[in-house]
């Protein structure tokens, strides 16, 4: 294992984005120590990743559960609490005020922190207008993180390339979470609004998300490895 330390190592969440719990468990395995901090999806969660969240929390990992809740509140409110019991560390909320407030209401007194997802890092403006919205990705975001600070939960996910905006809009304490990581050169995939590990940090952000360029890498290690080392750099 290198010489980064904890703090930085906690910067980075790998997204185990699989489709079945081996597989998801073989990767945990093969990065050791090297990784502390995990996502867990849609994708997993559906195949039984709430069981592994449980498992990686009991193994003293960090979790991640992007369930990217939307709904009344009430169920929101419910799952939210849900998630707190279990020791959870970060749960995603759309970043609706209704769906916001309700998520700050079920993980009032616990440690977890509730992040409103912006504007998905697949989105630009043109597919924000086909889907019906008057304002573009700048505006929407910055209407949004200001929406999750008043609400009072933790932060917001967003884009590297809103990572600025969003900062001083939430201040020195609210949390920045950017999936749209890609190191130099890595495909970017559908992900339309991309930075590089270490330009998400040099714009704010407290933590960045990476699937595939350390899950599709020939060598995951050697990958998460190398992006730990840029953000070390950071
Ligand atoms: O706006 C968002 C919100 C969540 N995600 C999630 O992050 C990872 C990114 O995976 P890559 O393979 O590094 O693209 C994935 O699990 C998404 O569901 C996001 O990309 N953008």
């Amino acid at each position: 294992m290198s010489l980064v330390d904890a703090k930085v190592r906690d910067r980075m969440i790998v997204a185990l984005d699989y489709p079945n719990v081996s597989a998801a468990e073989a990767l945990v395995w093969q990065l050791g120590d090297i990784v502390t901090f995990y996502k867990i999806g849609l994708e997993l969660s559906i195949a039984g990743g709430l069981d592994l969240a449980a498992d990686l929390i009991g193994a003293g990992k960090k979790v991640f559960l992007d369930l990217k809740l939307h709904d009344i509140g009430n169920t929101v409110e419910r799952a939210t609490a849900a998630a707190a019991e279990r020791g959870v560390h970060i749960l995603t909320v759309h970043a609706y005020p209704q769906t916001m407030a309700a998520a700050a209401r079920g993980a009032k007194g616990s440690p977890l922190e509730v992040l409103g997802v912006t504007v998905l890092t697949s989105y630009d403006d043109t597919d924000l207008a086909t889907a019906g919205y008057r304002m573009g990705v700048t505006d929407t975001v910055r209407l949004r993180a200001g929406q999750a600070r008043e609400a009072g939960i933790a932060g917001v996910i967003c884009a590297p390339t809103d990572a600025a905006m969003v900062r001083a809009i939430l201040g020195p304490d609210g949390r920045v979470v950017t999936p749209g990581v890609r190191p130099k050169g890595a495909d970017v995939g559908d992900q339309k609004r991309v930075a590089t590990p270490a330009q998400a940090i040099a714009a704010g952000a407290d933590r960045i998300v990476v699937g595939r360029p350390v899950t599709a890498a020939a060598d995951p290690v050697a990958a998460a490895e190398a992006i730990l080392a840029e953000l070390a750099g950071a």
